[in-house]
């Protein structure tokens, strides 16, 4: 198979060259062992993009090896934090420069508007990278004085080695940046295996690592399907650390190989269904705009989504009418059209877990209010579909759709209303809407959520912390609580004076 792919952008003259064989040690090479192939699908119009190669087990091997070399000998301890900091910055300059083109490919391969890929996923990734690079000289440990006259112990923060890190094609760009960046500012060495639905934008970037001039082997990409290489990376004896985000069932698996193999670390970024409160002092045309927002942005794809809001009874029916309105508003198409504020799910799979809720909700007796029907012709479109009438056992309120679905309910009290938002076996986001001090400090804190929202939804920053609880994950990314989880602390201990008297 050729090792570059030529991709024309539909309604231009460009083509985008794209490296569809395996990244190792700073080279793009076939599989060791495999013949299979991995089919890129523009979701828009169901068109083949390109074919990469599909990394085996014995390719995971060989880039664990890379990067444990890499580790040992150019990375790892071997290198200042000045350098880390150097290379991660050149990184930043070069994503920033291919933005346009790395946004296109986005949008190729998982169908989100082309100008949220550019500003938002790009941007926000080049922001991120750039973070971690001002982080990379300042990792420190302790001094801890033990009797102030004959010990003293000090704690280092040492890279933990050698990370898998098994992203999910709903934030191509950015996933692999909230990862790639805080591990390598650390010290740690990676191998990348993208998503199998979307491993276009992974490839184009680790020509980009190449170019920055990081050393061979101190990040690896394979691009592989989750039951062949996430699961050879999850199980691998030489493998330190795994960073998982995608959904609860292989989060599971992955934790139990991890268990089975050699006990690695493992940090989870799972599923949701996050809740959000609407009370009645909230600006009920703002907290309508965030609620759309939660439930459509990235076409529901995202893990945060809010799709499940409880409105307070008495203004419930004015609300659901402003919502609707919203919903409506959004231009749902072909993400390479500059009008399109949604795009196509990302794959049939997803389209057709979708529509088996959409249809569930409908047969368990939630009332459709909009959307709910399918569109003819080509494309993974979904509209924006709301319930109301909904009960807690409904599929549509309980599990994960990741599609642009929302279940709507009602709620009295302030009481009731945590309740309802914490009767979930996830902890990821939540979200309430009130203009009263004192109900946005005892809801936030009773929310069993990793953020919550006051008066907005969905807004990540760099320096933030993200994360989940209960069944949305273990560990957090962003901010400087991320570099806890790519370091492992050392305590040195040092006696300059004390004589010890034996026997004891
Ligand atoms: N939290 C989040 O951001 C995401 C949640 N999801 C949820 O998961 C559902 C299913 O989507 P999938 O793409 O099937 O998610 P997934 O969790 O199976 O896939 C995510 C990543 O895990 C890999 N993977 C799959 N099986 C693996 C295994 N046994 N060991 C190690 N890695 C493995 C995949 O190749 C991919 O790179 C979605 O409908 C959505 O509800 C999906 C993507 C992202
Ligand atoms: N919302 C950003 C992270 C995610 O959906 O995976």
């Amino acid at each position: 198979m050729a090792t570059i792919a030529q991709i024309a952008v539909p309604g231009s003259t460009k083509t985008i060259s794209v490296p569809t064989g395996l990244f190792i040690n700073n080279q793009f090479v076939p599989s060791l062992d495999s013949k299979e192939t991995i089919e890129c699908i523009n979701p828009a119009t169901e068109e083949p993009i390109c074919s990469v190669v599909a990394g085996s087990a014995k390719d995971i091997d060989a880039a664990v090896a890379a990067a444990r070399t890499a580790f040992t000998t150019t990375w790892g301890k071997n290198v200042s934090g000045f350098e880390r900091s150097r290379l991660l910055n050149k990184l930043a300059d070069l994503v920033e420069r291919d933005a346009q083109e790395l946004a296109e490919l986005e949008t190729l391969n998982n169908g989100k508007p082309l100008k949220i890929a550019r500003d938002f996923d790009v941007g926000d990734s080049v922001a991120c990278i750039r973070y971690y690079a001002g982080w990379a000289d300042k990792i420190v440990g302790q001094s801890i004085d033990i009797d102030n006259k004959t010990k003293v112990a000090f704690t280092k923060h040492d890279p933990i080695g050698v990370c898998g890190q098994i992203i999910p094609w709903n934030y191509p760009i950015m996933m692999w940046a909230w990862k790639v960046a805080p591990a390598l500012a650390c010290g740690c060495t990676i191998v990348m295996k993208p998503s199998e639905f979307t491993p276009l934008t992974a490839l184009k970037l680790s020509e980009l690592i190449v170019e920055a001039g990081f050393p061979p082997g101190v990040v690896n990409t394979v691009p592989s399907f989750g039951s062949v290489g996430g699961a050879a990376l999850s199980s691998h004896l030489d493998v330190d650390k795994v960073a998982f985000t995608g959904s609860t069932a292989t989060g599971r698996r992955i934790m139990e190989a991890a268990a089975k193999s050699n006990l690695k670390k493992v940090t989870l970024e799972l599923g949701g269904k996050s809740p959000q409160l609407i009370f009645e002092s909230a600006d009920l045309d703002q907290a309508a705009n965030w609620v759309a927002l939660g439930f459509l942005y990235n076409t529901g794809q995202d893990c945060t989504a809010g799709s499940r809001v409880y409105v307070q009874e008495s203004i419930s029916d004015k609300f659901l009418q402003i919502l609707i309105e919203k919903a409506k508003a959004l231009t749902i198409g072909n993400g390479l059209d500059e009008k399109t504020g949604g795009g196509p799910v990302v794959s049939k799979v997803q389209y057709d877990k979708i529509w088996s809720y959409i249809e569930a909700g409908k047969q368990e007796g939630a009332t459709c209010v909009l959307g709910g029907e399918k569109r003819s012709g080509k494309g993974y479109f979904v509209d924006a579909t709301i319930f109301t009438d909904i009960r807690p056992e409904m599929k549509i309120v309980r599990e994960e759709i990741f599609g642009p679905v929302l279940s709507v309910g009602k709620f009295k009290t302030e009481e009731e209303a945590i309740q309802l938002a914490n009767n979930t076996t996830y902890g990821l986001g939540a979200g309430l809407h009130s203009n009263d001090a004192g109900q946005c400090m005892r809801v936030s804190s009773a929310l069993e959520a990793g953020t919550v929202w006051i008066n907005q939804y969905n807004l990540l920053y760099n320096n933030v912390p993200f994360g989940g609880k209960k069944q949305s994950g273990i560990g957090r990314e962003l901010g400087s609580y991320a570099l806890d989880e790519y370091t492992s602390v050392k305590a040195i201990q040092w006696n300059y004076g004390e004589k010890l008297d034996w026997p004891l």
